[in-house]
C-alpha cells in the first residue's frame, strides 16, 4: 500500500486493492505479502472522510467495495502474509487479520480493532476475524475496550505470529512462510484454507445487503457524525 500519509482506506485505495486481488487470483499467484510504503503506518483503517457527511451513493459503493476486498483477500486460494511495518488500527487490523500469517515490526507500533473508542462499532465480520485469531474470550475483551495492542501483547495473545526487527526482517520472515507453503499441493492447501474460513465468509455473503444497510443507517445517525467530527478534529489538532 502506498497512499500517503497513512494508507487510509478510501474508495480509490479499496478499488485498487480489490482489483489487484482479482488479478492475482486470475494469474494463479503463488503467494502475496501485504505491506506498506510508510515507515510508521501499515494502514490507518477506513478513511474517516468516507464516513463523515457522506454522499449516500458513494458511501454504499465504499462499503460494498470494502466487502468485496475483504471477501477476495479472506478467501484467496494463494497464501497471504501481512508484513505489518507500522500502526494498524481498525480497518488496517482487518486487512492484517484477513491474511494467513502476520509478522509485525516491533516494538513501538500498535494493532487492534479500536472502533469502540471512536464511538463506532466494528462490524460482525471484523469481530469474526478477531475471534478466529485470538479466541472468543480475548476477542470480547479486546473489542469491547477497543484495545490497541502493543507488538509484545499482540504476540502473546496470538494476534500476530512473529515479531520482526525492521521491515526487511518482516519481509524475510514473510518469505519464509511463503516458502514453506510453496512445496504443498495447491488445491489441497486452498481447500483446507477455505474450509476453515467458510463459515465466516458465508456469514457476510448471506447478509451483505443487511450489513450495507446497517453501515448506511449507522453513519446517518447524528451522534455518529458528531463522534466522527470530534475524532477527525483530534487527529488534525495532533
Ligand atoms: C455498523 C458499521 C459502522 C462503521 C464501521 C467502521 C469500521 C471500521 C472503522 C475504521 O477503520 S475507522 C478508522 C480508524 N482509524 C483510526 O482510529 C486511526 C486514526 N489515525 C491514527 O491514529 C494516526 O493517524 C496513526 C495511524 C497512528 C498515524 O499517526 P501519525 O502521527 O503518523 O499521523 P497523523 O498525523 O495522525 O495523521 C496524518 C494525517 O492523516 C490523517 N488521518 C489519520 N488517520 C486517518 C483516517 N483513518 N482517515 C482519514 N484521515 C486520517 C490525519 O488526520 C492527518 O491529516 P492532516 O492533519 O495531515 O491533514
Amino acid at each position: 500500500m502506498q497512499k500517503p500519509p497513512v494508507n487510509s482506506l478510501n474508495l480509490d485505495l479499496l478499488v485498487a486493492l480489490r482489483d489487484t486481488l482479482v488479478k492475482l487470483e486470475k494469474e494463479k499467484c503463488k503467494g502475496m505479502i501485504l505491506t506498506s510504503e510508510s515507515p510508521s503506518v501499515f494502514s490507518a483503517g477506513l478513511d474517516i472522510m468516507e464516513m463523515y457527511r457522506p454522499d449516500h451513493n458513494r458511501a454504499r459503493k465504499f462499503w460494498t467495495t470494502l466487502q468485496d476486498t475483504w471477501i477476495k483477500l479472506y478467501s484467496s486460494p494463494y497464501p497471504t502474509v501481512a508484513a505489518i511495518n507500522g500502526h494498524s488500527p481498525a480497518g488496517g487490523c482487518l486487512l492484517a487479520l484477513s491474511c494467513e500469517y502476520r509478522v509485525m515490526v516491533g516494538p513501538k507500533f500498535t494493532i487492534g480493532l479500536n472502533e469502540t473508542q471512536l464511538g463506532i462499532v466494528a462490524p460482525f465480520w471484523f469481530q469474526d476475524c478477531m475471534r478466529n485469531a485470538i479466541g472468543e474470550r480475548q476477542a470480547e475483551l479486546a473489542l469491547t475496550l477497543g484495545k490497541m495492542f502493543s507488538v509484545d501483547e499482540a504476540l502473546k495473545v496470538g494476534l500476530i505470529d512473529e515479531i520482526a526487527k525492521d521491515k526487511a526482517d518482516a519481509i524475510s520472515k514473510a518469505e519464509d512462510f511463503l516458502d514453506e507453503q510453496s512445496g504443498l499441493p495447491a488445491l489441497a492447501r486452498s481447500t483446507v484454507k477455505v474450509a476453515f474460513r467458510e463459515a465466516t465468509l458465508n456469514r457476510l455473503l448471506k447478509n451483505r445487503e443487511a450489513d450495507t444497510k446497517m453501515f448506511l443507517d449507522f453513519i446517518s445517525m447524528p451522534k455518529v457524525q458528531q463522534a466522527l467530527e470530534m475524532y477527525m478534529q483530534t487527529l488534525k489538532k495532533k
